[in-house]
């Protein structure tokens, strides 16, 4: 049971595209929460056990689904109707799920809000998911595009954990509108019109995670494993604000408060696939051992391309990318950045 709060008394009818641990975790609350949630998997299969067991082992261990809650294998009937729809697969993925999605609304002739939750920029074009989403949903489809982003690791919202995040939405009006849908007592959600800040830094520290993970597998300490989160949002922040975002959102729970939760968490996919290549496993093996995204492999080529195209100095994600391309070790990496010549801390 929970907790109804003050000014949050909407309900709706909303896709979740994506039954993974966050789109599972996400579609739990808007359920709770008293929306009419359409949750799609691709995979038959998963949707059967979801129906029928009440739960998405693969994703989520230990955790049942209120028997209420329904998924579909039917992208069409996913949308039926909806008010809103939720993004919520891999950043890789999103433009090919979001063409489908076009041509599914533009039939419908429905136009619902429009957010998504997925931490990556794009490979080869660099884009932040909300403008993947803009590119691929046309205006007469949809009403604006939000994200939701912040330190939220799903197996710790699963134990209801108190979890806070942030959407953000150039439309602040929209920001408010998800806002109450996912609020309830054990999530509280700010808003932030920043939305290149909050895409950049949920992108983003999925890059540092994986390095964060790495240094515990090789037994480096705790002064290392600070450095390399204060270092980390520094560049993060420096490429986020050469495209005009906020440095303050830098600083708040879609910046600071994910890298925290991403670096130090032992939940989270892309520190655990740092922590087993800092143990000498393979990168080919990590991921498919893993079975779940590890988003700061692929946005690690794109950040780290779209750093030097746009001239913007960030050593520590240069050093992850070229760690993850075997072009060298990791000892050798971190003494290239501890010798680098000394510079002012600011600016
Ligand atoms: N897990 C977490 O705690 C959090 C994750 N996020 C972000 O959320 C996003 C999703 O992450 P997460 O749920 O962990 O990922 P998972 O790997 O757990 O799940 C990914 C989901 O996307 C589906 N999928 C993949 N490709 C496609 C496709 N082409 N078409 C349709 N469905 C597809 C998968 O389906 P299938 O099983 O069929 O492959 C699966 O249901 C990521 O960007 C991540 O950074 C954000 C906050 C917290
Ligand atoms: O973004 C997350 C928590 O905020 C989840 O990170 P992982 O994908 O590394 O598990």
């Amino acid at each position: 049971m929970i907790t109804k709060i003050k000014g949050v008394t909407m309900t709706e009818k909303i896709a979740v595209l994506g039954a993974g641990s966050w789109g599972s975790m996400l579609a739990y609350i808007l359920h709770q929460n008293g929306n009419d949630v359409h949750l799609y998997a691709r995979n038959p299969e998963q949707v059967k056990e979801f129906n029928t067991q009440h739960t998405n082992s693969h994703y989520l261990k230990d955790f049942t689904f209120p028997e209420s809650m329904k998924a579909t294998d039917s992208l069409k009937d996913a949308l039926d109707g909806v008010d809103d729809v939720l993004f919520i697969v891999p950043s890789q993925a999103t433009r090919s799920v979001a063409k489908v999605v076009n041509q599914i609304l533009a039939k419908k002739r429905i136009k619902p809000y429009i957010i998504h939750g997925s931490k990556g920029l794009e490979k080869g074009t660099f884009d932040r998911i909300s403008t993947v989403l803009e590119e691929e949903i046309n205006p007469e489809n949809r009403k604006t595009v939000s994200v939701i982003s912040g330190p939220s690791q799903a197996e710790g919202v699963a134990k209801h954990d108190p979890t806070l995040i942030t959407v953000a939405s150039e439309d602040m009006r929209s920001a408010e509108h998800f806002q109450k849908l996912f609020m309830n007592d054990y999530f509280r959600v700010y808003t932030n019109n920043d939305i290149i800040g909050v895409e950049f830094g949920g992108a983003l520290k999925n890059i540092i995670a994986l390095g964060a993970g790495t240094l515990y597998g090789l037994e480096y300490g705790d002064n290392a494993k600070a450095a390399l989160i204060t270092r980390g949002v520094a560049e993060i922040s420096r490429l986020g604000v050469s495209f005009g975002a906020n440095p303050l959102t830098f600083t708040g729970l879609s910046g600071m408060g994910d890298v925290i939760v991403t670096a130090t968490s032992k939940d989270s996919r892309n520190w655990r696939a740092g922590y087993q290549l800092g143990k000498g496993k393979k990168l080919d093996e990590i991921v498919s051992d893993m079975g779940m995204v590890i988003e700061g492999i692929a946005t690690s080529e794109a950040a780290y391309d779209l750093a030097k195209t746009r001239g913007v100095e960030m050593p520590i994600t240069n050093a992850i990318h070229s760690v993850l391309n075997n072009e060298e070790t990791v000892k050798d990496a971190i003494t290239k950045l501890m010798t680098r010549e000394g510079r002012s801390e600011i600016g």
